[in-house]
């Protein structure tokens, strides 16, 4: 997967530009920058993906370079994000099928980065501080490094281990586990070799027109709550949650605090 994102970067420009956009819904885009003049800085990457569950975009919207493993791909991440869900369902105390069935991983973005080597890492970023919006984010990284997550107040490194993922905790699962689960601040710092080549996968709730007839709204799960653990958050409705998380830049602080009772 991580040689078919980078297949994809390394095309001619002209092969690439047909599919840049800043709509990243309909089929399979090319962006950089998604939030460009709303963070403080740029970041220093591109960035390949499109919708993947539901659907994948039919096979002759993929680009030759990355279309065949993209489809495996995907299907494998589908299968393990099933099995990731129930066993966080359980770390949970809830049935192992709970979040599975509240379609926490019914809808998902697959994006692919490309952070290409950089000539002075002391003055850039790859990708800013930030929490993801999702359940969870399941990612896949090459062996060049640069991952942070926020520790006790210290960045500490993701060190890439061939053959294993990381999976961040997101917003969403923090809201709908009242807090039990806390969504993990993160961050890309670049380097002078490259191009780093990462592969996230989104795990979010149906939230595009057609997916779905009635709005889905998503609040701390029933069961986790009791006199002592009362809500700490109010039920959201999640595309209002996801356009104030793509209407901000990623510097900004996350749409959770919108939903905090
Ligand atoms: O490139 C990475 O390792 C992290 C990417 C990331 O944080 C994201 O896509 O939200
Ligand atoms: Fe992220």
């Amino acid at each position: 997967m991580i040689q078919g994102v980078r297949r994809f970067h390394e095309l001619d420009p002209e092969i690439k530009k047909r599919y840049y956009t800043r709509d990243l819904i309909s089929g399979f885009f090319l962006v950089s920058n998604f939030d460009l003049y709303r963070s403080a800085a740029a970041s220093w990457r591109d960035t390949m993906g499109c919708v993947a569950a539901p659907d994948l975009p039919p096979p002759e919207q993929l680009p030759d370079a990355t279309r065949d493993i993209l489809i495996e791909y995907s299907k494998q991440v589908k299968q393990l994000s099933k099995t990731i869900l129930e066993l966080l369902s359980e770390a949970l105390g809830l049935e192992p099928n709970r979040l599975n069935q509240l379609g926490c991983g019914a809808g998902q973005l697959l994006l692919g980065h490309y952070y290409p080597a950089c000539p002075e890492p002391e003055v850039t970023i790859g990708v800013t501080d930030h929490t993801d919006a999702s359940f969870i984010t399941i990612l896949l990284q090459d062996q060049i490094g640069g991952l942070q997550v926020l520790h006790r107040n210290k960045w500490v490194d993701v060190q890439p281990r061939k053959g294993a993922l990381v999976v961040n905790l997101g917003d969403l699962l923090q809201l709908v586990s009242n807090d039990k689960f806390i969504s993990v601040s993160h961050r890309v710092v670049p380097k002078r070799i490259g191009p780093r080549i990462s592969v996230a996968c989104f795990l979010r709730p149906l939230i595009h027109k057609g997916d779905t007839d009635s709005p889905p709204v998503y609040g701390p799960i029933p069961e986790l709550l009791s006199e002592e653990n009362p809500p700490v958050y109010v039920e959201a409705d999640v595309r209002e949650f996801m356009r104030i998380h793509s209407s901000r830049g990623l510097d900004e602080p996350s749409p959770l605090q919108h939903f905090r009772v």
